[in-house]
């Protein structure tokens, strides 16, 4: 297992994980919570609608983001001992708090060929688990090629994001990705970004201090995940992630 996630991470920057023991049940509620949420009279959404980020729009998720939150533990354990760590080794550093919930909802699109659900990118945070309803859209991008991520019935994609490509020295790539619209629909996905704690975003963060040695020097210069943020939503997903503002 540890090898699979090692060959994955290093290669691909995804997998999927099916046997994660988290009931079909949670996982299927999920998405048609979603699902009625987004059907419903458009005055009811009006209501709810901001781009204010203070605000929450706050449905009961609870029991989900616990699952979440276990599974992405588990993963952190992997992962570390996948770079060769102590398998506790992501989890001190918070690596597995801080994690944000959202859900997308693609209507079928009479002309797909024509836009994208969403657009080349590779997620800011630390990792990411997505769950997808039944309908394909997720694309990965691997040797200049994309390829389609179907969904697995139970499966969930883990995406490497480009902080963990940071903590791991490039050992671990980051997953360029995209979304590609459908006739058919709707498409929906529930993304858990694991973004890491409060308390890091004061603090220097760089590649972890065990895996730098003369062979193997620091690729990223250590920065303020408060800056990196900032940088972040200063800019739009095609532009240069803000990640190369730290590349040796
Ligand atoms: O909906 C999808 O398949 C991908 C969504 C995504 O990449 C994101 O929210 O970062
Ligand atoms: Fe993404």
């Amino acid at each position: 297992m540890v090898n699979e996630v090692r060959v994955a991470s290093e290669e691909w920057g995804f997998f999927q994980v099916i046997n994660h023991g988290i009931p079909s049940s949670v996982l299927d509620e999920m998405i048609e919570g979603i699902h009625l949420f987004n059907e419903q009279d458009l005055e009811l959404k009006k209501e709810l609608y901001s781009r204010d980020r203070e605000k929450k729009v706050k449905r009961s998720t609870i029991e989900y983001i616990k699952h979440m939150k276990r599974l992405g533990e588990t993963l952190f354990e992997l992962l570390s001992e996948a770079l060769g760590l102590r398998p506790d080794h992501l989890g001190s550093i918070r690596c597995c708090k801080g994690s944000s919930l959202h859900s997308h909802y693609y209507p079928p699109c009479p002309q797909p060929e024509l836009t994208l659900g969403v657009r080349k990118h590779a997620d800011p945070g630390i990792l990411t688990l997505l769950l997808q309803n039944n309908i394909s859209g997720l694309q990965v991008l691997h040797n200049d090629q994309w390829f389609d991520v179907r969904p697995t019935r139970g499966g969930l994609v883990v995406n490497i994001g480009d902080l963990l490509q940071v903590l791991s020295n490039d050992k671990f790539k980051s997953v360029k990705h995209r979304a590609i619209a459908n006739h058919v629909g709707p498409r929906i996905t529930v993304p858990c970004f694991f973004l890491g704690h409060a308390s890091l975003l004061e603090k220097p963060f760089g590649p972890i201090k065990e895996l730098i040695s003369e062979a193997n020097p620091p690729r990223y210069n250590e920065f303020l995940l408060k800056d990196y943020v900032a940088k972040f939503l200063s800019s739009s997903l095609d532009k240069k992630p803000p990640i190369d503002y730290y590349k040796l």
